[in-house]
């Protein structure tokens, strides 16, 4: 078992690199499928869910050879098209093989990814945008069987916004016959990179990043090579982090214009925030100002970021609200918080944060991915010494967060039990 062991109280300063986005990582390693030519990617993060990505589809007879953050995959001599449950279960992201395998190979067998510790995430959508492609999708056994001859190009709105549905339909459309129009398409920029990969891979895709997406279907897709969107959310991470513990942190490799909302939200805050091409500065050496927040689809504020904004609001001068409109269940890291010291209250999707003048480091449990960032960066800013356990959570989708943290003059270790 692995916790992390904290001492607070540090100021934060000088310079992190944020890793390839987990979000955008994971759908183009599943688009790997559409082609029996090789795909060659970039800034790839070694996460554990890359790795289980990566598993799967080499239980699929995909070729993976990695080297860093270089992965070339090559899907062309696929023995499989089933996604076991056993693998699907620890990564809903999963479900993202389900239209490459149907619209390449007519026939995809993948577990149903189930609910989450967040929501009950169902994938409706997917299917029902499926089926309008002239798919046969049947449930059996908690497995999604899909059955169908090429693809035709439709119409699909979907009756939410979904990232996941969206790149899972974009990537069936790709093979289809004629012409596809994704309606209420989501707009976040991981959605924009899948495209662009498909797109270096010969698919004709048009208006990715607003809420029309147009696909012209072809026959078969080529080589490429593509190198991953810089992860928004670990950026973000990290300017929490310096938000809530104070100092002056710059983190490189980032695109500042896919943080607006947050970037809004952390000067309302009163932190000093500079911005260049691919660089954020956050200076920050007073108390946060209250403020409220709602979370939204993109370009509005990220849910993916709610935890960790929590974190740093339980220290502001005066009573912050928090809205969470996209998963029923996103407020675990709130009795977490509440251990450390914050005083926040839930009803609902509402959270009421009374601002106290500091935290108290405490021994706390992550409940899941967000919720994990949440308490490091509250027990990096809190006095005194923390542990949060159930640290797969966090290695889901953070890449050497202790060793980038501790460059940051963060006191932080791993401890092995
Ligand atoms: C791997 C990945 O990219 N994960 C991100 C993705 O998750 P994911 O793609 O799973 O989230 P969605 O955008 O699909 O979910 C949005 C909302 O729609 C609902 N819904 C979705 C699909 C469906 O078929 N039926 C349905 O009811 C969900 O339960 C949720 O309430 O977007 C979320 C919202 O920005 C982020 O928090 C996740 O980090
Ligand atoms: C919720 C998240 O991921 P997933 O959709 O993979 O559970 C996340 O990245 O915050």
């Amino acid at each position: 078992m692995e916790k992390l062991k904290i001492r607070g109280g540090r100021r934060l300063v000088g310079e992190v690199r944020a890793s390839g986005a987990k979000n955008a990582a994971l759908p183009i390693l599943a688009a790997s499928l559409l082609t029996a030519h090789d795909l060659v990617l970039h800034e790839v993060p070694d996460l554990a869910d890359v790795r289980t990505m990566l598993k799967l589809l080499e239980g699929m007879g995909v070729r993976v050879e990695r080297s860093g953050s270089d992965v070339r995959l090559n899907a062309g001599a696929v023995t499989s098209t089933v996604a076991p449950y056993e693998l699907v279960k620890t990564m809903r992201a999963s479900i993202l093989t389900l239209c490459p395998l149907a619209a390449r190979f007519g026939h995809a067998r993948v577990s149903l990814p189930g609910g989450c510790a967040i929501g009950a995430r169902p994938v409706d959508q997917h299917i029902k945008g499926l089926e309008a492609l002239g798919a046969e999708v049947e449930i059996d056994h908690g497995y999604l069987n899909v059955k169908c001859a090429r693809l035709k190009g439709t119409r699909i709105v979907t009756d939410m916004v979904t990232v996941t549905g969206t790149e899972n339909l974009m990537m069936a459309a790709v093979l289809a016959e004629g012409r596809t129009v994704i309606e209420n398409a989501a707009r976040e920029p991981e959605v924009t990179d899948l495209a662009n990969c498909l797109i270096a891979m010969g698919a004709k895709i048009s208006g990715a990043g607003t809420s029309t997406i147009t696909i012209d279907g072809v026959e078969a897709l080529g080589p490429a090579e593509h190198s991953v969107v810089p992860d928004r959310i670990e950026a973000g991470s990290f300017l929490c982090a310096a938000a809530a513990a104070k100092g002056d942190v710059l983190v490189t490799h980032c695109v500042p214009a896919d943080l607006e909302a947050v970037i809004a939200k952390l000067r309302e805050m009163g932190c000093s925030v500079e911005t260049g091409a691919d660089w954020i500065r956050l200076r920050m050496d007073s108390r946060p100002k209250a403020i409220r927040i709602r979370t939204q689809p993109h370009p509005g504020f990220p849910t993916d970021m709610q935890a960790q904004f929590m974190a740093v609001l339980a220290l502001a001068d005066g009573a912050s609200q928090v809205t969470e409109t996209i998963f029923e269940n996103r407020f675990m890291h709130v009795p977490e918080l509440n251990r450390l010291g914050a005083h926040i209250l839930t009803d609902g999707n509402n959270a009421n944060i009374e601002g106290v003048e500091s935290l108290s480091g405490a021994d706390v449990m992550a409940t899941d991915l967000r919720a994990s960032a949440s308490l490091v960066i509250a027990a990096l800013a809190a006095s005194g010494e923390s542990t949060v356990d159930r640290l797969y959570h966090l290695d889901r989708g953070y890449e050497r967060m202790e060793e980038k943290l501790r460059a940051l003059g963060a006191d932080i270790e791993r401890i092995r039990l």
